[in-house]
């Protein structure tokens, strides 16, 4: 039999233990399963190998770790996170705030200290809506609100 076509980069092949040993495959990109083996065309474009960001991270009573360098313990809800995250940004867009500023003063993640900034991190780094919603920005570009386990953030990506 032909050797099986080497596999688009991010899909490895993977032996179901639930269908008698069958062969299925998984993109350790998008952590997507399938059971066809992929094309080149079904790969999902990976982008550049790292990106740079700052962040605000608003933390709620439902985050991950409901505490902070700024609180402790956390108790405002995710609709008041989402609120204050609000304001937040359109005074960022409104050109009246500045961005690395406001982080420092109000960011829940100990890259508060240096303006938000979490510097270069490629795929696989981050929480996957936050690694999806930086690598889909462009250099320059703020994010809307992007929800993760550890709160709600707006995101900047600066390279
Ligand atoms: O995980 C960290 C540290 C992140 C960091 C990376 C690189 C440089 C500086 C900070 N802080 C968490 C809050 C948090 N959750 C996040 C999820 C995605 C990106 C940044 C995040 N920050 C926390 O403090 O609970």
């Amino acid at each position: 039999m032909a050797d099986s076509a080497p596999l688009p980069s991010g899909w490895i092949a993977k032996t179901s233990k639930s269908h008698e040993g069958r062969t299925y495959y998984f993109n350790t990109v998008t952590g997507k399963s399938q059971w066809d083996a992929p094309t080149s065309a079904a790969v999902a474009p990976a982008g550049p190998a790292t990106v740079r960001a700052s962040h605000i991270l608003v933390k709620h009573a439902g985050s991950r770790r409901p505490a902070s360098w700024r609180a402790d313990p956390i108790t405002i809800s995710k609709e008041e996170a989402l609120e204050k995250l609000a304001g937040i940004r359109r005074a960022i867009v409104a050109g009246e705030a500045d961005f690395a500023e406001v982080a420092s003063k109000e960011s829940d993640c100990s890259s508060a200290r240096r303006g938000g900034d979490l510097g270069e991190f490629g795929r696989g780094q981050m929480q996957r809506p936050f690694e999806e919603a930086t690598y889909a920005l462009k250099v320059g570009e703020l994010s809307g609100t992007v929800d993760t386990d550890s709160g709600v953030h707006i995101i900047l990506r600066t390279a």
